[in-house]
């Protein structure tokens, strides 16, 4: 289990500042968190941040250390991302993409153990049957799969997932996330998940961290961090809150926003 702080966080790209004063801690550990936000507010430059790959100012501390002063290694070891771009089309078979991210990360491991690692992660996420195909000809999904896989494999306490499930039909989606699912629980670290779709994110996140222009609009529940006042405020849109037959929460939006002073 590694412990997340966020503090006085500010992400710019050079004299552009795009997220600022944003303060996240006490994570809950074991829990999947939704990233939302409309285009272009800093979702992947947030995870980006996090994962060590842009610089920000204030603090992001794992366990207590900077990320900032975490060599390459250390921080491999606690943290893996997922970038919004799908794997290289390359010549390479799954199942040796699979083998060589882990080892990049593993050192601690032997050759067995890494085989053993992979063969599970391709059970869990069902897609045995794409092991020994080239990445270049797969579809776009079965692509991000296995972008996935490279990322569990490693075993990170937390995962930074970017629009995991961007490329993915609906059966596939809710197969990735409740594999996410499972693995954080079991492990007690954390997910952190950018989607664009809120009601996937309202059914299967445990928390949201809603971001609007310039920093955080809401953090929360589902229930509580997607109202719709920051329905309005993140998307320009109007829209009800609603619970489905089963008790869980879903958004229905209306329409382009109407609410005064929102727009
Ligand atoms: N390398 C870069 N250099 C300069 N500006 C950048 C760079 N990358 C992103 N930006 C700008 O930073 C802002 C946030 O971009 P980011 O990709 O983090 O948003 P996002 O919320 O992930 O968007 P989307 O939902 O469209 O993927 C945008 O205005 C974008 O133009």
């Amino acid at each position: 289990m590694t412990k997340l702080d966020i503090r006085d966080l500010v992400i710019a790209h050079g004299k552009n500042t795009i997220l600022s004063n944003i303060t996240l801690a006490d994570f809950e550990p074991g829990s999947v968190i939704g990233v939302l936000g409309p285009n272009g507010v800093g979702k992947s430059s947030f995870l980006r941040s996090l994962a060590g790959l842009a610089p920000y100012g204030g603090s992001i501390t794992y366990d207590g250390d900077e990320n900032r002063k975490l060599s390459h290694n250390q921080r491999a070891r606690k943290v893996a991302y997922l970038p919004q771009t799908l794997p290289q089309a390359t010549n390479l078979v799954a199942y040796e993409a699979v083998i060589s991210a882990c080892r990049a990360v593993r050192h601690d491991l032997t050759r067995d153990h890494v085989e053993t690692l992979t063969e599970q992660v391709f059970d869990r996420l069902n897609i045995r049957h794409i092991a020994f195909q080239p990445l270049s000809r797969m579809s776009g999904g079965q692509r991000q799969m296995v972008g996935l896989a490279q990322i569990i494999v490693r075993e990170p306490d937390i995962m930074l997932l970017d629009e995991p499930t961007s490329a993915l039909d609906l059966r596939w989606q809710l197969g990735v996330l409740d594999v996410v699912r499972t693995l954080v629980k079991d492990k007690q670290g954390l997910a952190l998940i950018a989607l664009h779709d809120i009601n996937l994110a309202m059914r299967h996140c445990d928390s949201l961290i809603l971001f609007g222009e310039g920093g955080v609009l809401s953090h929360g529940a589902p229930r509580h961090a997607m109202t719709p006042e920051m329905l309005s405020r993140a998307y320009h849109v109007s829209g009800r809150l609603e619970t489905c037959s089963h008790g869980s929460p879903f958004v229905i939006v209306d329409g382009l926003n109407t609410i005064e002073g929102h727009r």
